[in-house]
């Protein structure tokens, strides 16, 4: 029996029940793996030898599979659900679509913004790909201010048209996607002006191609950005306006309405205007959990393959994941993926909470919202961009290699940092709600406080247990409790000293970053513990078997344990707990890495990725690495010339070898 084979063979867990768990239930589980085998079944759809294809060559082959999945295959194979067309799109294409259809941020954006005669109007187009969109807010000059955007939408009522401008280089539209070569129409986010008076930025549906021969219209200049760290072949581009006028009724008006005199109403918030990006923030916490699964799927299947150093004469060389500074990297990220399949549900559903609230004309749920889809977008990318890095290397030379497929997948998740918000801007943003709720409490104690807050009036957490048991769920959560209390105590004095010294509100806050940085996140590490641990007992795992809910329970002990080990500072600098600790905490970790790497092949299988899909020689479901190696370096065009010798010999090195010293 080869390795991979006799690792499953080993375990005891019921896999198929975990990826059922995962990916919502048995019927769904088989309706992908339905689609998977359309996508296998068409030869039309096939990767092989896309990691030799240029940047426009990407493009075409994206392009083109995209228009032909949408005018044919998705109607002939009867796929209408949006999330099965998101997976039929994502995993045929192999990478990120060149229409903004499964970030779909126009379309959310109109579904959250628009009026019902505005979503009745641009939905079916934006959803059925009539119409190609993309989302222009960011500006040359600013991205993370988005009060300082500098297009201005000015209300003319005797045409009743909004003149959509760019008044200087650095309001220039950039880095949307689809914009640059694709997108017919764009949600241009805009400064309102009526009668004079400028009302802020809000969200306008703009033409920017003719329909008919795809020319820019004229009064919009559009580009292309050029190629980019990641998303390689994805048509980012940018756009300036030249008093380019659109109708009355296409401001986005739920919210914000100009009336054809040009008065200006608003309803509720001005911060409703930026509900695309909270959004977002929820969703690509869910993406952040995909994107693990991936990177470990690659690196674990890898690292019981492959043997290196033979350790005791006579025997087989030790496969990478018996050594323990490999499961210290692998094992913590295997079990922060499941951490964030958890709390990306959990953060799916406080959306879909706070859109029911607001249908009521409620916002009591909004700041909690903001904060918590902030936080976690910041710590999700973050952790997981990091974790792919530590994936690749941890899979040695080979993970440097394009076929391994982590190129692609950092290059591609280390953008998340950044897009829908810098991640320290929005940790800044947590902490700002944190800071408040403490603000509150000072003036009222019995301030209604989130049950994610509310270690901010336990006084139970803020001392050592007595008798310490790292692996009580019940204590780990007490540990982070006081971490996170004490954690937010010291920004707020930070912030408060310095306003005693005589600093500005800014200067305050400013000088505290660090602080309420790390507040912030040790804020959301506590989220996402907490929401481990409680999924622990909701019924899709406690009607799993006795084995899958042991280990479950083992990856919740790794994930709060570890990331007590790496921030022990905190904790011991909090009081919870002691230096003399963390020698009991890492021989704690290490057992439990024990426990997990021979189950640690059927955590990975089940993310249920096949190879078509994970798109890596190293993580190949049957651990043929080196046959794969060999066979995807044969499609590599530069091993191609007949003779074995490639042109540049004929026109440069010929006459460099043959001149004389
Ligand atoms: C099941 C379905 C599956 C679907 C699968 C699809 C999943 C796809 C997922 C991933 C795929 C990835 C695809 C890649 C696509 C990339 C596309 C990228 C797009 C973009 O990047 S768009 C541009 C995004 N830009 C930003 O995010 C800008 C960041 N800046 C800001 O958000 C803000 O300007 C700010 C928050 C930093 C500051 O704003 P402002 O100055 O106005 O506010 P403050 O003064 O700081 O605060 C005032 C007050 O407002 C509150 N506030 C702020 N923001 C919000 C908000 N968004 N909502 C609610 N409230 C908000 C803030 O807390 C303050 O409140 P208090 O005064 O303290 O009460
Ligand atoms: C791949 C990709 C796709 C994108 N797609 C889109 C899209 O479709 N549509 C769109 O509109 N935009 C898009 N963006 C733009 C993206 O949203 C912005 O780049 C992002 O919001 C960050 O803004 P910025 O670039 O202005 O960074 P900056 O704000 O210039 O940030 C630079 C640095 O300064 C720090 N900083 C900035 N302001 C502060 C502050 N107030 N306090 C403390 N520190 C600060 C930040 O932490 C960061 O480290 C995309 C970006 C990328 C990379």
């Amino acid at each position: 029996m080869d390795d991979i084979a006799r690792e499953r063979a080993n375990s005891k867990l019921n896999t198929v029940e975990i990826t059922n768990l995962l990916f919502g239930g048995e019927f769904i589980v088989q309706r992908m793996g339905e689609i998977r085998g359309m996508i296998t079944s068409d030869p039309a759809l096939q990767m092989r030898g896309y990691e030799f294809l240029d940047r426009e060559d990407k493009y075409d082959r994206s392009v083109k599979l995209s228009t032909y999945l949408l005018k044919t295959k998705l109607s002939e194979l009867g796929i209408n659900h949006y999330l099965e067309k998101v997976q039929f799109f994502r995993e045929s294409l192999g990478t990120v679509p060149p229409f903004d259809f499964t970030e779909r941020i126009f379309y959310n954006t109109v579904n959250g913004q628009g009026t019902q005669e505005q979503k009745d109007k641009w939905l079916p187009l934006a959803g059925s790909g009539k119409i190609l969109t993309c989302y222009a807010q960011t500006e040359l000059g600013h991205g993370t201010f988005v009060r300082g955007l500098e297009t201005t939408a000015t209300y003319d009522s005797t045409t009743q048209e909004f003149i959509i401008h760019s008044p200087t280089l650095t309001s220039t539209k950039w880095w949307s996607g689809c914009l640059g070569i694709a997108a017919t129409h764009g949600i241009v986010v805009a400064r309102l002006i009526t009668n004079g008076e400028d009302k802020g930025t809000h969200n306008f549906i703009v033409q920017l191609r003719s329909m008919e021969n795809h020319e820019p219209l004229k009064g919009v200049i559009i580009g292309d950005i050029g190629p980019k760290f990641g998303f390689v072949e994805k048509d980012n581009g940018y756009a300036r306006f030249d008093h380019f006028r659109i109708p009355r009724d296409n401001l986005l008006m739920r919210f914000a309405r100009v009336d054809p005199d040009g008065t200006y109403t608003r309803r509720l918030s001005s911060k409703l205007g930026y509900g695309s990006m909270v959004q977002l923030r929820a969703f690509i916490t869910f993406n952040t959990f995909e994107a693990l699964a991936r990177g470990t799927t690659i690196a674990i299947r890898y690292s019981v393959v492959r043997r290196q150093t033979q350790n005791r004469p006579g025997a087989l060389e030790t496969q990478l994941l018996d050594y323990t500074n490999q499961q210290f990297i692998l094992i913590p990220l295997l079990a922060t993926t499941y951490a964030l399949y958890f709390v990306a549900r959990r953060i799916i559903a406080l959306l879909g909470e706070t859109q029911a609230q607001l249908e009521q004309d409620n916002l009591t749920l909004l700041p909690e919202m903001h904060a918590s889809s902030a936080g976690l977008k910041a710590v999700s990318t973050t952790a997981v961009s990091q974790g792919i890095e530590a994936c690749r290397i941890a899979c040695g030379g080979h993970g440097y290699s394009q076929s391994s497929g982590f190129p692609e997948l950092y290059s591609n998740i280390s953008a998340s940092m950044t897009y829908e918000g810098d991640n320290n801007i929005l940790l800044l943003q947590t902490a700002r709600y944190l800071l408040k709720m403490v603000n509150e409490l000072s003036h009222n104690p019995n301030h209604p406080l989130s049950d994610n807050v509310k270690y901010l009036t336990d006084n139970n957490c803020i001392h050592r247990p007595y008798s310490l048991i790292f692996t009580s769920s019940q204590q780990q959560l007490s540990l982070y409790r006081g971490m996170v209390r004490a954690s937010v105590h010291r920004a707020h004095a930070r912030v408060l000293d310095g306003e005693k010294r005589g600093l500005d509100t800014f200067d305050a806050w400013n000088q505290a970053a660090p602080e309420l940085i790390q507040c912030a996140e040790a804020h959301t590490y506590y989220v996402i513990a907490k929401s481990f641990i409680e999924s622990l007992e909701m019924s899709g795992v406690t009607n799993m078997c006795f084995e899958n809910q042991r280990i479950m329970k083992k990856l919740s002990d790794i994930f709060s344990l570890h990331y007590m080990l790496q921030k022990s500072g905190v904790f011991i600098e909090s009081g919870v707990i002691h230096g003399s600790d963390l020698v009991e905490l890492r021989e704690v970790l290490v057992s439990l890495f024990a426990e997990i790497r021979t189950e640690a092949v059927s955590l990975v299988d089940a993310f249920n990725y096949p190879d078509f899909v994970l798109r890596s020689v190293l993580g190949r479901k049957d651990g043929d690495v080196y046959r794969a190696m060999w066979d995807w370096v044969q499609d590599n065009p530069r091993n191609k010339h007949p003779d074995g010798v490639h042109p540049v010999y004929h026109k440069y090195v010929k006459q460099l070898l043959a001149s004389k010293l």
